[in-house]
């Protein structure tokens, strides 16, 4: 069969099954779109070596070397090869996803026309290694989420877009189960893998993209995986998939194969023509074995030894040089040259954004949904903040007006000053992960912007946290039995939801500098504590600190923060003076704030401004660490 189906061209290599399926992804079309590559460069930035003197030198590495590849529309690509060798970061490349500060050269063309940045973003889906969903969401729920945030669509055609991509995933037996994940049963590997390839599918997108689709499954469910990509491009879908060590079987499936070896092409052309060149070469397939799998061994290069690796490296460059010189290789350079001789494209983007508003409104029930079946998300939401305040209870009882009590108050009011602060950067790191890796692959995807997304995950979090204050506040304050006052009871319940919001909003800003939880959270328990100790003055009075300490206590929340507890509890207050003869060194509240917080009564307006402005300060941080993130991702 010819391929190149708007114009007739020879290029008797590939078969494409998929058009003799007579099937459509109806009730949307595809775009069709052939994917070419064109001496494709790659090299990344390494880390800075410093020279001696004062000059910096950016030692860079090269990933890809001149890579050309044709892949016609509604065919499947195979990119094989030894580990290391360039598979994803072809991908990365095609999809427009190369590294912070790496060089691209060559030429990237759908239908023959140069893609811009936003071309390929826009035309492709990406399937990532790793599934980035929401555990508890259905199958169902999941896409129908997806076609919210990208279509703008009725309701009624989003959901025959999402039956039709159930359908054809041969998902409709899961579609009300839960994805799931490592911690919540949920779907099976193969099962989550196919709704990770329907997110993409909702848009009908013109390229589909997968690095290593079919890694963890097992083969069986590896070879129906590869049979379900091949009945996609047979919708018309150019699929250019990654993968390690397929069965022998899954040859016949594959359309094209690319083989690369340390970033270099050692084949890419129809799958049916690969046997051939390797026999004319003198490197046939030997009876009985894998050619995908003995094909991609003849392209590594052997280390265990000099002698193996001077032996093989010479092999495989003969290779490489054989196949830059074949007939494979110059009818891939003219099929190149024949769509790029053809008219330019009219770039037709298939996304039609649904608005923001409708977006975030979608999000924020996306996160409520995901949390409501989230038993113990929600718990850990609901009750830390009660059962630290029940603990406090336990541990300082009735705190009482006698003057061994200054000393309780001052314990619990350290406490109260750290638990609410500690316990919020918790729940971030805890539950925040999830949400955050689905963003960044939802961000590049293009389905909204970071500043959508910790909006509305503010604006979730911020009603569980109102309500935990709330719950701890009036339990901690009038079973301890601080200072009965209501408006002081709602000062100290807004100071602990203040520091509370603050723990979280520390803890999602670190994550989005930091990658890895577990580091994340070692860094903000240490400059949380930092901030609870020097600037809190409930542990050395901040009046006596060194001048750069004083100072730095500026910066924390905890300066702020205790100055209002201790201004709220102490101010006014009447303490039992012991026995005749024995000393009364605080009779009143007001002797301990002149002496240990002297501006503090003074201060208090400023202070509790400055708690709602450092939280929405906090705030802009965090959306500022997510822009620069993911612009960097980008
Ligand atoms: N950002 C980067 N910085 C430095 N080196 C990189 C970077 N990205 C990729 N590399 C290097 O480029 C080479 C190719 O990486 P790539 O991930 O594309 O290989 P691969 O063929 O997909 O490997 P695998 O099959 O093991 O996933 C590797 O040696 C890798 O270490």
């Amino acid at each position: 069969m010819k391929v190149g189906t708007t114009n007739s061209v020879e290029y008797e290599f590939y078969e494409k099954a998929g058009e003799d399926d007579g099937d459509d992804f109806a009730p949307y079309v595809v775009n069709r779109k052939a994917v070419s590559v064109e001496g494709l460069h790659y090299s990344v930035p390494l880390y800075p070596s410093w020279k001696l003197g004062l000059s910096r030198n950016c030692a860079s590495r090269n990933i890809l070397n001149n890579v050309t590849l044709h892949v016609p529309d509604g065919t499947l690509m195979a990119i094989m090869g030894n580990s290391g060798s360039g598979k994803t970061s072809l991908l990365d490349v095609l999809a427009n996803r190369a590294v912070a500060g790496s060089k691209v050269k060559g030429e990237i063309m759908l239908n023959g026309t140069e893609c811009t940045p936003g071309m390929m973003k826009h035309s492709s889906g990406y399937v990532l290694q790793h599934d980035r969903m929401l555990p508890n969401l259905t199958v169902w729920e999941t896409l129908m989420f997806v076609s919210h945030f990208t279509l703008n669509e009725k309701e009624s055609s989003k959901e025959e877009r999402v039956q039709t991509v159930i359908d054809k995933l041969g998902l409709s037996h899961v579609t009300d189960t839960r994805v799931g994940n490592e911690h919540t049963r949920g779907l099976s590997g193969g099962e989550r893998r196919r709704v990770s390839i329907g997110v993409q599918l909702v848009n009908a997108p013109s390229v589909l993209l997968l690095d290593e689709p079919t890694t963890g499954l097992d083969s069986f469910a590896a070879h129906n995986l590869v049979l379900l990509l091949k009945r996609i491009a047979g919708f018309g879908v150019t699929i250019l998939l990654t993968i390690h060590q397929p069965r022998s079987d899954m040859f016949r499936l594959f359309d094209g194969i690319t083989i690369l070896s340390s970033g270099e092409l050692v084949y890419s052309g129809p799958a049916r023509a690969m046997v051939q060149h390797f026999n004319s070469l003198g490197y046939p397939c030997p009876l009985y074995a894998n050619p995908l799998d003995h094909y991609v061994d003849l392209g590594t290069i052997d280390y265990r030894s000099e002698s193996t690796q001077l032996k093989t490296s010479d092999s495989v460059e003969s290779l490489k040089k054989s196949f830059m010189e074949s007939a494979i290789h110059s009818e891939t350079q003219k099929q190149i040259q024949y769509w790029k001789s053809g008219p330019r494209e009219n770039v037709v983007f298939y996304r039609t954004k649904a608005n923001k508003h409708e977006i975030m409104r979608r999000m924020i029930q996306r996160l409520q949904l995901n949390l409501s079946r989230d038993s113990s998300a929600l718990t850990m939401r609901l009750s830390q903040l009660f059962l630290f305040g029940f603990f406090m209870f336990a541990f300082f009882f009735r705190i009482g007006s006698n003057q061994n009590s200054m000393q309780d108050r001052v314990g619990f009011l350290y406490e109260i000053s750290c638990g609410p602060i500690f316990i919020g950067m918790f729940n971030a790191i805890a539950l925040f992960p999830t949400m955050r890796d689905m963003h960044y692959r939802e961000s590049r995807d293009g389905f909204y912007n970071s500043w959508m997304f910790l909006c509305t995950y503010i604006a979730h979090v911020v009603p569980f946290a109102m309500l935990a204050s709330v719950i701890f506040a009036t339990f901690t304050y009038w079973a301890i039995g601080l200072n009965p006052q209501v408006v002081r009871f709602v000062f100290f319940y807004f100071n602990s939801l203040l520091l509370h919001l603050a723990g979280e909003l520390i803890g999602i800003g670190m994550l989005g500098m930091i990658g890895d939880p577990t580091l994340a959270n070692s860094v903000c328990a240490l400059i949380i504590s930092i901030s609870c100790l020097l600037a809190s003055g409930l542990v050395r009075s901040v009046e006596s600190l060194p001048t750069f300490l004083h100072l730095l206590s500026y910066l924390m929340i905890h300066k702020y923060a205790s100055e209002l507890f201790v201004v709220n509890e102490y101010s006014g207050l009447e303490l039992d003076c012991p026995q005749q003869g024995e000393m009364c060194i605080f009779p009143k509240g007001d002797i301990y704030l002149e002496q240990y917080y002297p501006n503090a009564i003074k201060n208090f307006d400023r202070n509790c401004a400055v708690m709602w402005f450092y939280t929405l300060a906090l705030f802009a941080l965090v959306i500022g660490i997510f822009q620069v993130r993911t612009k960097v991702l980008h």
